[in-house]
C-alpha cells in the first residue's frame, strides 16, 4: 500500500489514498504508523477517500464524489476536523493528479470545507474556508500546574483558547486538567499570547496526540480568542506558531486558514509489517 508523509507547519501527517473505503484503518494501525519509533511517525493519519464510499452518512454540502478527509489522531481516536491536515490533503490531490480543479470541496466530519489551492508545488499554499467558530462562554483548565481561563470554541472540534502572558514558559509535556462537563469529549487547549500588530503567539496541547507544532482548528480558535481579548469579533489574525506562520480571517459569521503545506516523501507500506498491526 502507498503513502504520502506531509506537514502543513510541522503539524505532521501519513495519507493513505483509498478512494473505494477499502482500507481496514483500525485504530492500532493508526497507532502504528504515527509512532516514530516503531512507524513512520506522525502527529495524525488522513485517509483520503471518496464521500460517496463511506458508510457513514454524511454532512450537507458534500457529494458523493467529493473528496473525504477521514482524519485520525496519533493515539488512533477519531476526530470531526483538522485544518492543518485539510490544506496537506489538497495539496496531496493536487500533486497526485487526483484533483485538477483548484477551487473545491473536501469532506470532514465536521462538514464541507471549501479550498482554494494557490500553489501546489514544493510548498504548497491553500486556504480552507473553515466554517464557523463558535463561541461558547469561558472554561479553565490546568497546565502544568498552573491555572489559566480561556474561550470555549467550537471549530467542527473542541477547544479551549488562552490568553497568557508567558507562552513559551508553560508546561505542555503532559495532558491539561479540564472540565469534563464543558468537554465532555476531550479538547484541544490553546496557549496565546495577546494580539500585537495583527499576530499573536501559539502553542497548542492536541487531543488525542499531545503538544504538536502547529494545528490549523486552533489557530482559527486562538484567532477568535486574541479578537475577543481586544474587544473585536472579527478580523485578520497572522498566528505564529513552533511550526511556521498560518493567517486566519474570522468574520460574517465565518473563519478561513491560509497557510503552507509540503509533501515530504512518497512510499509503501512493508505489507507483512501492515498485516501485523491488527
Ligand atoms: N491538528 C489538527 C487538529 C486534529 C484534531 C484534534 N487533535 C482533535 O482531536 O480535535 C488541526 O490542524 O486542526
Amino acid at each position: 500500500m502507498g503513502f504520502v508523509k506531509g506537514h502543513g507547519t510541522e503539524n505532521d501527517f501519513v495519507l493513505l489514498t483509498d478512494p473505494d473505503g477499502e482500507l481496514d484503518l483500525t485504530p492500532a494501525r493508526v497507532r502504528a504508523l504515527c509512532d516514530r519509533h516503531r512507524g513512520l511517525g506522525a502527529d495524525g493519519v488522513l485517509r483520503v477517500v471518496r464521500a460517496g464510499a463511506l458508510g457513514e452518512a454524511v454532512a450537507e454540502g458534500i457529494a458523493p464524489q467529493d473528496w473525504f478527509m477521514d482524519y485520525r489522531n496519533g493515539d488512533g481516536s477519531v476526530a470531526e476536523m483538522c485544518g492543518n491536515g485539510v490544506r496537506v490533503f489538497a495539496h496531496h490531490l493536487h500533486a497526485a493528479g487526483l484533483e485538477v480543479r483548484t477551487g473545491f470541496v473536501i469532506g470532514s466530519r465536521a462538514g464541507a470545507r471549501p479550498v482554494i489551492v494557490h500553489a501546489a508545488g514544493a510548498v504548497g499554499d491553500v486556504i480552507v474556508e473553515m466554517g464557523p467558530a463558535r463561541e461558547g462562554g469561558t472554561s479553565t483548565a490546568t497546565v502544568g500546574g498552573r491555572h489559566v481561563e480561556g474561550v470555549v470554541v467550537d471549530v467542527g472540534n473542541p477547544h479551549l483558547a488562552c490568553v497568557v502572558d508567558d507562552v513559551a514558559g508553560l508546561d505542555l509535556t503532559s495532558r491539561p486538567e479540564f472540565d469534563h462537563d464543558v468537554f465532555p469529549h476531550g479538547v484541544n487547549v490553546e496557549l496565546l499570547t495577546p494580539l500585537v500588530d495583527g499576530a499573536v503567539d501559539m502553542r497548542v496541547h492536541e487531543r488525542g496526540v499531545g503538544e504538536t507544532r502547529s494545528c490549523g482548528t486552533g489557530t482559527v480558535a486562538a484567532a477568535l480568542a486574541a479578537l475577543h481579548h481586544d474587544g473585536r469579533s472579527t478580523g485578520e489574525v497572522r498566528v505564529h506558531v513552533p511550526g511556521g506562520e498560518v493567517l486566519v480571517r474570522i468574520g460574517g459569521g465565518r473563519s478561513s486558514l491560509r497557510g503552507p503545506s509540503v509533501l515530504v516523501a512518497r512510499g509503501v507500506l512493508d505489507a507483512a509489517w501492515w498485516a501485523a498491526q491488527v
